[in-house]
């Protein structure tokens, strides 16, 4: 059973995924946390991200390893344990650099296919480009959305202490993030003519994750 989930930042992708993998016996990949380790790996040795040459050239250096259990996913590079300095603000304002370039995504891709292929009994699979690029003959594709102000005011929520004015900044970089991701040539953020949408703007994580449930169940069970 492979499950694909798309969707813009802050749609509930992570928590859905995680959680209906963990119901169902499944395997977990965020394909984001591999790109953001990629990005990591750019910045930590020095790569001049507005440099797409220079990305291209280093994109085979970095060596990604995920741990796909839902309970406990892990990242790392070369070894190094990056699960925290993947989610800094540095990160975060330069991973969409990154991931357009053809490069780096041929090799993510590579990576993500080759685990997907190998988890046993099957795997929820959360990104941009899970149904359309990675996984298009995945049983099961699901595309989340939700209002921009839902977004941002989910993420704020995660970033403790924030005003009005934290809000608005963090409802612009999602915009401006989801902009660059949903327009580059390369794969980007887009809805699989086969995939189900969900618009969780007024849904509770727990009716996600209980809808998403049932789509796999009805795949299961063929109909
Ligand atoms: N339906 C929902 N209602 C309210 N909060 C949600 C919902 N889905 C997710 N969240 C919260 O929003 C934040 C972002 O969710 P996440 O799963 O990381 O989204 P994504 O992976 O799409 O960026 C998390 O703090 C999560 O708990
Ligand atoms: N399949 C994917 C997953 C993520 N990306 C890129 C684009 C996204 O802005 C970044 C980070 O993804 P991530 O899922 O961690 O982002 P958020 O959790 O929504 O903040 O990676 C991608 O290009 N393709």
């Amino acid at each position: 059973m492979i499950v694909g989930i798309d969707g813009p930042s802050g749609t509930g992708k992570s928590s859905t995924s995680k959680a209906v993998a963990a119901k169902l016996g499944l395997r977990y990949l965020d394909t984001g946390a591999q790109y953001r380790a990629i990005t990591w790996w750019m910045l930590h040795h020095g790569i001049d991200i507005k440099d797409p040459a220079a990305i291209a050239a280093a994109a085979g250096r970095a060596e990604i390893v995920s741990g796909t259990d839902p309970s406990a996913p892990t990242i790392t590079v070369d070894g190094t344990d990056v699960a925290a300095p993947i989610r800094t603000q540095e990160v975060t304002s330069a991973v969409s650099a990154v991931s357009a370039v053809p490069e780096v995504r041929a090799r993510i891709t590579e990576l993500q296919r080759s685990i997907a292929k190998e988890a046993v009994p099957g795997i929820v699979v959360e990104g941009r480009d899970i149904g359309t690029t990675v996984l298009p003959d995945a049983d099961l594709k699901v595309f989340l959305t939700a209002s921009e102000e839902a977004r941002a005011a989910r993420r704020s929520g995660e970033l403790k202490g924030k005003d009005a004015a934290g809000l608005k900044a963090t409802q612009e970089a999602l915009a401006r993030r989801d902009a660059a991701d949903s327009t580059r040539k390369t794969s980007p953020l887009a809805k699989a003519g086969d995939a189900v949408e969900v618009d969780t703007t007024e849904l509770t994580l727990e009716q996600v994750i209980e809808c998403v449930v049932t789509l796999v169940e009805e795949k299961q069970q063929g109909r």
